[in-house]
């Protein structure tokens, strides 16, 4: 047990309003050299669902079940938007938290989904008088409770697809790409995002039984369209093997948020039900029993070691 007088629940914000998008977006590509065309369609996959993303709904259900399984006052901060990480962290030293355990929503390596934390970790507590210790909980993309959630999912989903093209069906695992120069810098040896999400993708397919053919793709790209990113596209994927149907799994995320929800719900939805594809979405981790335990068993396992300095380095920063 690592002593901590409190459980941070670190994640990446939401809009809850029309009038929040432009300025959660602003927020999240400050500095990354995405385009703007890009950035106004994205606008629009918000808007399109009313203007809010449902991921902090999804953290709070997240707090509200853990509560009862860990014996901490629970915080919450968040990358992008309200409640943000420095105000949280104010908030913690205003309470006299001395040492808290965080528990960020990515489950991976690489900079964007786990040394961008440990940086806002870092910048919040800089900003904060008397600002708490923070230890950042390891990577649980193994963990007996994500795996267990996911498995449970899958096979929800499976039971789902008509009984005739069941037994066929093709796993596609999805995970929000990256630059690829990002994951070939992630984790101390290069290459930790794609291992780890390959590795999850694997267990999950053990699990689920019936030797089943699975791949793992990537969607939600962003970024300017002359770097590389890791692919194939899920639709591009979709449009090209030869399945009777299709399970997507999207391991890469703990909830079902806006690239959830959009991006495999709408797009992949949409090139599916053009090619004539019987597809269903599994569920992601969100408040399955399994999951909710799990946070409860990081808080108690020990200290994890520090991150080697040099993994995971920042891209560089481009102008808007
Ligand atoms: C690895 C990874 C995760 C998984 C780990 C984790 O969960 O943290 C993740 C999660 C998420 N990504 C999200 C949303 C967005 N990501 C964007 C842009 C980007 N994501 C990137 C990577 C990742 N992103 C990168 C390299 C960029 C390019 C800009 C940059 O270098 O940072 C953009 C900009 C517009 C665009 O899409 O072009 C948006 C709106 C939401 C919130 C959804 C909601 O609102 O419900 C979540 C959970
Ligand atoms: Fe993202």
């Amino acid at each position: 047990m690592g002593n901590y007088d409190a459980l941070l629940v670190v994640s990446f914000g939401g809009p809850e309003k029309p009038d929040d998008v432009m300025p959660f977006l602003e927020n999240v590509v400050r500095g990354r050299g995405v385009p703007r065309e890009r950035l106004l369609e994205v606008e629009e996959h918000y808007q399109r669902l009313g203007g809010a993303s449902p991921i902090n709904d999804q953290c709070r259900d997240l707090i509200e079940a853990v509560r009862p399984t860990v014996d901490l006052p629970i915080y919450w901060g968040n990358r992008n938007w309200h409640p943000f990480l420095e105000d949280t962290v104010r908030r913690m030293a205003d309470d006299g938290v001395r040492r808290a355990a965080a528990f960020v929503t990515s489950a991976y390596g690489s900079y964007s989904a786990c040394r961008q934390y440990r940086d806002d970790i870092a910048r919040a507590r800089a900003a904060v008088e008397g600002a708490p210790e923070i230890v950042k909980l390891r990577h649980y993309f193994d963990h007996p409770g994500f795996l267990a959630a996911m498995t449970d999912h899958t096979r929800q989903a499976l039971d789902r697809l008509p009984a005739g093209v069941r037994e066929g069906a093709r796993l596609v695992f999805t995970a929000h790409s990256i630059p690829v120069s990002m994951a070939e810098t992630a984790g101390p040896e290069g290459g930790l995002y794609e291992a780890q999400l390959r590795r999850a993708a694997a267990l999950i397919t053990e699990a689920v039984g019936g030797d089943r053919a699975w791949d793992l793709v990537w969607q939600s790209r962003s970024g300017a369209p002359h770097i590389p990113w890791l692919e194939p596209d899920v639709c591009d994927h979709l449009e090209k093997i030869d399945a009777p149907a299709v399970v997507l799994v999207p391991i890469g995320f703990v909830s079902d948020h806006m690239e959830v929800v959009y991006d495999l719900d709408v797009e992949a939805a949409e090139t599916a039900e053009r090619i004539g594809l019987p597809l269903v979405r599994a569920a992601t981790a969100g408040v399955h029993p399994r999951f909710v335990s799990m946070v409860g068993e990081l808080v108690a396992e020990p200290e994890p070691l520090a991150c080697p300095a040099t993994c995971c380095p920042a891209p560089r920063r481009r102008p808007g």
